[in-house]
């Protein structure tokens, strides 16, 4: 059953579900669109409604082959919706979760694009904000580039703000308000998702052009490693570490590439390509990496919170070992479940890939668990490393050195501002959402 969307528009099949609503395959006056219905029971919410408004503004000056385009908006009643070219194929993500990680051809070929897309918004004075797998969109009708890629497109400009705009009440620091009102700090709200988010957003300072960058090179780790560089466990921790620890290297990726990787993942906004340069030094790496099968790297030790590992020590990567393609072995883990600030305040997410969750005070534990992480050498499978927490001589001294510096850094993020992650609900509890609660419908009769 079809429904139609304001005068020009019907909305026919449900193509997917993110924070603020469902996206559907549908036409209008030129053909096909995708159309991005806002949740009904969140269209009175002002802030959101701003929000999704900003979507299509910031997207207005933006005709580039690899941002998905915004062809309309349409307020019809109690019906909101963002009106896009359609994209045929798959997000990002979806291919991620089926083949885990891409040959760096491949990875770097629609790195490109994505910097190419991010180096066009930046050009309009348009920061993304949220760049993640989920949001790039791999057309499958397009032609085949280096490594058999499909043309890369960034959409989802959901959350973007001009540089330079003034921070909005939602993203003011807790810092920003105690200095106006001259009281201590309180709880702040973060937007974006946590296993991509900058240091400097974590830290409560504005978002720059320099953050997509980091988001970015955090993706394109991603299709490379099957992970990300900080990700796993409580987004408190997720967020600790993009901080304060170093990150881990690849065992097996060419050095060039590992040089530009470490660039764009430096702490420092400054010393990040600009994304017109990292896509230009991306493009000349590609002939060099063609035929150069996917990384051959296990999945680093999930951190134990709290538990006996030390921070980027449990989190480094290590070469796989060969197993079989058939029988227990082959066994494929499901894929990580990685958490997200809901784009909007009060908003129960209704994503059906439970990319959502809440965010709290990071714990003491969670801080103990590698605030003063760094780096180290990459281990071969089954190696025990020297000095690691497994070792009961060193284990009391090292748990001993994890609450001194818990204690110390504890005291630091409170004083730049760290001192409360919550939902821009205000929920502190952590609990899961419950999406149950609001999922759309299937039926384009009530999306
Ligand atoms: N223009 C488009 N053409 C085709 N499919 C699309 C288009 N835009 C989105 N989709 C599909 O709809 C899904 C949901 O998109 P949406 O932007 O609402 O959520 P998300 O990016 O997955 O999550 P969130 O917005 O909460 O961060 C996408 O993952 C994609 O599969």
């Amino acid at each position: 059953m079809s429904r139609k969307i304001g005068s020009r528009y019907t909305a026919h099949q449900l193509l997917g579900r993110g924070s603020a609503g469902a996206v559907w395959l549908g036409d209008g006056p030129e053909g096909p669109v995708a159309i991005k219905l806002l949740r009904e029971d969140l269209s009175s919410d002002q802030e959101l409604v701003e929000r999704f408004v900003q979507e299509r503004t910031a997207l207005l000056g933006l005709d580039h082959p690899r941002v998905v385009g915004v062809r309309d908006l349409v307020v019809d009643g109690n019906d909101l919706a963002l009106v896009m070219d359609l994209i045929r194929g798959t997000d990002l993500r979806t291919r991620l979760d089926r083949e885990r990680r891409l040959a760096p051809e491949a990875a770097v070929a629609i790195a490109v694009d994505v910097a190419d897309a991010l180096a066009a918004a930046h050009a309009a004075g348009v920061v993304h904000r949220d760049v993640k797998p989920e949001n790039v969109l791999l057309d499958m009708q397009g032609p085949l580039g280096p490594g058999g890629a499909h043309p890369a497109l960034l959409t989802d400009f959901g959350i973007a703000r001009l540089v330079d705009e003034p921070t909005p009440i939602r993203a003011q620091t807790a810092r920003d308000r105690a200095s106006s009102q001259g009281r201590s700090p309180s709880p702040r709200s973060v937007i974006g998702t946590p296993d991509y988010l900058a240091p400097e957003i974590v830290e409560g300072l504005p978002p720059r052009a320099s953050v997509d960058v980091y988001a970015l090179a955090t993706v394109l780790y991603e299709m490379l490693a099957g992970f990300t560089p900080f990700g796993g466990g409580h987004p408190g921790a997720i967020l600790r570490r993009h901080v304060t620890e170093t990150v881990a290297p690849l065992p097996g990726i060419p050095d060039e590439l590992w040089q530009l990787l470490l660039q764009c993942l430096a702490k420092a906004p400054a010393s990040r390509l600009r994304a017109s340069e990292l896509a230009a030094r991306l493009r000349e790496l590609l002939p060099s990496l063609a035929g150069y099968p996917p990384l051959d790297i296990d999945e680093p030790d999930e951190q134990e919170e709290g538990g006996e590992r030390e921070g980027a020590e449990a989190r480094t990567p290590h070469r796989g070992v060969s197993v079989p393609a058939s029988g227990p072995a082959a066994h494929t883990p499901p894929p990580r479940r990685r958490g997200a600030v809901p784009l909007v305040p009060g908003a129960v997410p209704d994503s059906s890939r439970e990319t959502h969750t809440s965010m709290r005070v990071p714990s003491a534990d969670e801080l103990a668990g590698g605030a003063h992480g760094t780096a180290r050498a990459p281990r071969v499978h089954g190696q025990r490393r020297a000095g690691s927490a497994r070792n009961p001589a060193v284990a009391g001294a090292l748990r001993r050195r994890r609450l001194k510096v818990a204690a110390v850094t504890l005291a630091a993020l409170v004083a730049v501002g760290l001192g409360g992650w919550l939902v821009a609900s205000g929920d502190d509890g952590g609990d899961p959402p419950k999406g149950g609660e609001h999922s759309a419908s299937q039926d384009p009769g009530t999306p």
